[in-house]
């Protein structure tokens, strides 16, 4: 890891490898840690955030899962920051220490979201009250309303945050409101704090409005293509940037529709290990419960070459493919891939 380096560009939001009996499965932390590194060029990580369904899990796995990171991420990653965030206040602030301890790069935080803050005040109380249990680490408040449902304007919140919380370094934010971004961004500076945007698949604009980086789930398997775009838009070429996003886009609107079990299969074939998060255990047990194509691992395998593309060449058996889904899966993945050349 690389201290006091600021927190810019891709971090992918890790998922949480699981054994097939439910335990997490930290013996392939390394293996991601490669992955990320050698196949996607992502050198940054957020760990039990919302893709690796942190809230989840109990306050030792994710003890554990963080000990992994940080131990695998060492030589290899630049930032390992850990969502401490729950419910309970005690947790959260023995999570920050244990983070503290461990060596993290980085925590953040959500705001509570069953008994939730009304007001910033409230919310800055509690947060600063996990800051100020990791006095040396930086401090990311992670907003994310459509889960939590606290809806209070960063705007708001950054006003004199840094007078509260000595450490507060920036904001994840996972909202589509620009409007409040741009707010944060032009009355903060992005050289103040970090500001990493969620929304993956419209990166494109909060990128026009100054954001330093991005953090999301789909960095894990499109971490090259989206550095693409970032790279596109330094330039400056926007006509190009825009035909990235615009097919990334494409792209997730597809991943969307077929739900989150497909983008946490992924890594199954990259890592040639199960890798499932909590929810997708249960999806997968009882077997019922699964519609019939996700027992094709053929189908799977077809579906995502690009991140396999190290790997087998079995994926461009087409002729077995009856879904049009998968089809025009599979036409997309062709394009996106074909934007290297553009
Ligand atoms: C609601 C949600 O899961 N949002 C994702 C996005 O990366 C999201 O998967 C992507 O934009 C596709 O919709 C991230 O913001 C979450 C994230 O970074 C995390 O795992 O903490």
């Amino acid at each position: 890891m690389t201290p006091g380096k600021k927190l810019e560009g891709l971090v992918a939001a890790a998922i949480t490898p699981m054994t097939p009996d439910g335990q997490i499965n930290l013996s392939v932390i390394r293996q991601y840690v490669d992955y990320l590194v050698r196949e996607q060029n992502v050198k940054n990580i957020f760990v039990n955030g919302t893709t690796g369904e942190g809230l989840s899990l109990s306050i030792q796995e994710r003890k554990q899962l963080a000990e992994e990171w940080v131990r695998q991420g060492k030589d290899k990653l630049d930032h390992v920051i850990i969502h401490v965030g729950a419910l309970s206040l005690p947790e959260s602030q023995d999570l920050a220490r244990h983070a503290a301890a461990i060596g993290a790069s980085g925590i953040a935080v959500i705001a509570p979201f069953f008994f939730k803050p009304t007001n910033k005040d409230e919310l800055v109380a509690f947060l600063q009250k996990v800051a100020s249990e990791a006095p040396g680490v930086p401090f990311y408040y992670y907003h994310i309303p459509p889960l939590t449902g606290v809806k209070i304007r960063v705007e708001e919140l950054l006003d004199g945050i840094r007078e509260q919380i000595p450490t507060f370094q920036g904001v994840k934010f996972s909202d589509t409101d620009l409007l409040d971004l741009a707010q944060c961004i032009n009355k903060n500076g992005s050289e103040q704090f970090a500001f990493l945007y969620g929304v993956d698949e419209q990166l494109l604009g909060a990128l026009a409005v100054g954001v330093n980086g991005a953090v999301g789930s789909t960095y894990n398997y499109l971490g090259r293509k989206t550095k693409l775009m970032l790279q596109a838009f330094a330039k400056p070429d926007l006509a190009l940037a825009q035909k990235y996003q615009f097919l990334i886009g494409e792209f997730l609107n597809f991943v969307i529709k077929l739900g989150k079990l497909y983008t946490a299969l992924v890594p199954f074939y990259i890592l040639k290990c199960r890798l499932n998060a909590p929810e997708i255990l249960l999806l997968l047990y009882p077997q019922n419960f699964l519609p019939e194509r996700f027992h094709n691992e053929k189908l799977l395998l077809m579906q995502f070459p690009e991140l396999i593309a190290a790997g087998s060449s079995k994926g461009a058996d087409q002729a077995s493919l009856r879904e049009p889904t998968v089809t025009s899966f599979l036409l997309l993945q062709k394009e996106v891939q074909s934007c290297d050349s553009l």
